[in-house]
């Protein structure tokens, strides 16, 4: 049944929400102020008519939103989108009592996303290739995505048939495609075990087009051109299935707030340091010590240091945060620290940092309620929170990437 409902304000989905006398009603692609029409199971309702519009309504730039889960506001204006992310990180810091002016949110473009993850899965003969219909497993084909870069749009036709042509099972498989300046980074994993005749087939594909690597399941089937991104000046070959933030510019973005913070210091550690996107910038200035869990990813980052022109020392460790952070005592050694943990956060690690005595801090997440958490940690050590930047790296999703900066006083003896 049809029935009308008032949106009082965006949920942490970026669903409007109305609240009603049985509780709140979630209505995807709804806003705060309109008056729509909607179809109502339990908490949820799908959206059929707008009845009275919002004033930062506006068109979606792509013709599978709504359809298509990766994004959910594309149809409010630029302005008040960046500042529901921005209000979204200030109320997670509230939630855990920490009052900050949170700054403006740094928009990314569109059109600027390098590394997309698609869904596929063979149809009755043909295959699907695109993303999951929102709340669903059904993969939908898509033709455009106004959120990737070029290279990777104008890509999605052979993509779509190197997915074919691999595809060795019924059940759905995922292809991460990052962007390179070598060319396109092909990823497959759970595409099935390919014959010798099939990896013959998809390599001279893959080479026809002009992509850079192809891997399945981690094996590297063929790469022409070894896949190369640039941290600041620096060139470095990200292993297969490597951590890549996801916006260059965002990147960057996060890079100048973490190395303007660090500026005066000498020997930083740079923790879940990935292939050293922080690392080998920062080492341009100081002495840096990456650590990180994935070995792959810090022999990129270690090649990156021994070819890099101009760079001060960079050592590293492969070495399991949650298991085993740096201890209170380790980090004696260091007077700037970095730290990029994945969703979970770092709980223990903060815990050790709050311990410490490291003046100069910067946090970066992806996750403003474990940023949170840890950052109550840090504060409750004696550290003073600076500032706390979004960075709207996951455009028109409910996501946003943080940077938040701390110091410690030095203690008086
Ligand atoms: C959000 S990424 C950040 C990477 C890097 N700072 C960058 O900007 O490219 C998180 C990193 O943490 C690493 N990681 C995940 N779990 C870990 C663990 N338990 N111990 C150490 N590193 C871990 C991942 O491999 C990944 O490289």
């Amino acid at each position: 049944m049809t029935e009308r409902f008032e949106i009082a304000r965006l949920g942490a989905q970026g669903d409007g929400v109305a609240e009603t006398a049985g509780g709140p009603v979630f209505v995807p692609f709804a806003l705060p102020g309109e008056t729509v029409t909607a179809t109502r199971i339990k908490d949820r309702a799908a959206l059929v008519s707008v009845a009275e519009a919002s004033p930062l309504r506006v068109a979606p730039p792509c013709r599978h939103f709504t359809e298509c889960g990766g994004c959910a506001l594309q149809h409010l204006e630029p302005a008040a989108y960046l500042e529901w992310k921005r209000e979204k990180v200030a109320q997670a810091l509230l939630s855990k009592g920490i009052e900050i002016p949170v700054a403006a949110t740094i928009p990314c473009p569109p059109n600027s996303r390098r590394r997309a993850v698609f869904s596929a899965r063979r149809g009755d003969g043909s295959i699907i290739f695109g993303y999951h219909r929102a709340l669903s497993h059904e993969i939908i084909d898509i033709t455009e995505c106004p959120i990737s870069v070029p290279e990777i749009v104008a890509a999605l036709g052979p993509l779509k048939a190197l997915a074919d042509l691999i595809c060795k099972v019924q059940t759905p498989f995922h292809m991460t495609v990052t962007h390179t300046a070598s060319g396109l980074d092909i990823a497959a994993e759970d595409s099935g075990a390919l014959s010798e005749k099939a990896r013959k087939v998809a390599s001279d594909f893959v080479i026809r087009h002009g992509f850079a690597r192809l891997t399945v399941d981690g094996e590297i089937i063929i790469e022409p051109k070894k896949p190369m991104v640039f941290f600041g000046e620096i060139s470095v070959f990200p292993p297969p299935g490597a951590f890549l933030q996801a916006v260059a510019s965002a990147e960057a973005a996060m890079a100048d707030l973490v190395m303007g913070h660090l500026r005066r210091t000498k020997k930083v550690l740079d923790l879940f340091a990935g292939s050293g996107a922080f690392a080998l910038r920062l080492a341009r200035k100081a002495e840096v010590h990456a650590v990180e869990g994935d070995g792959a990813a810090l022999a990129a980052l270690d090649r990156g240091f021994r070819f890099g022109a101009g760079l001060k020392r960079v050592t590293s460790e492969k070495r399991d945060l949650f298991r085993r952070p740096v201890t209170f005592k380790e980090l004696a050694a260091f007077d700037g620290l970095v730290f990029d943990p994945p969703r979970a956060g770092a709980e223990d690690q903060a815990k050790q940092i709050a311990r410490s005595e490291v003046p100069y801090v910067a946090a970066v997440s992806c996750n403003p309620t474990t940023l949170a958490r840890d950052l109550r940690i840090l504060i409750d050590g004696g550290y003073v929170l600076k500032s706390v930047t979004p960075i709207d790296q996951f455009l028109w999703s409910p996501h946003v990437e943080a940077v938040a900066l701390l110091e410690k006083p030095k203690r008086r003896r």
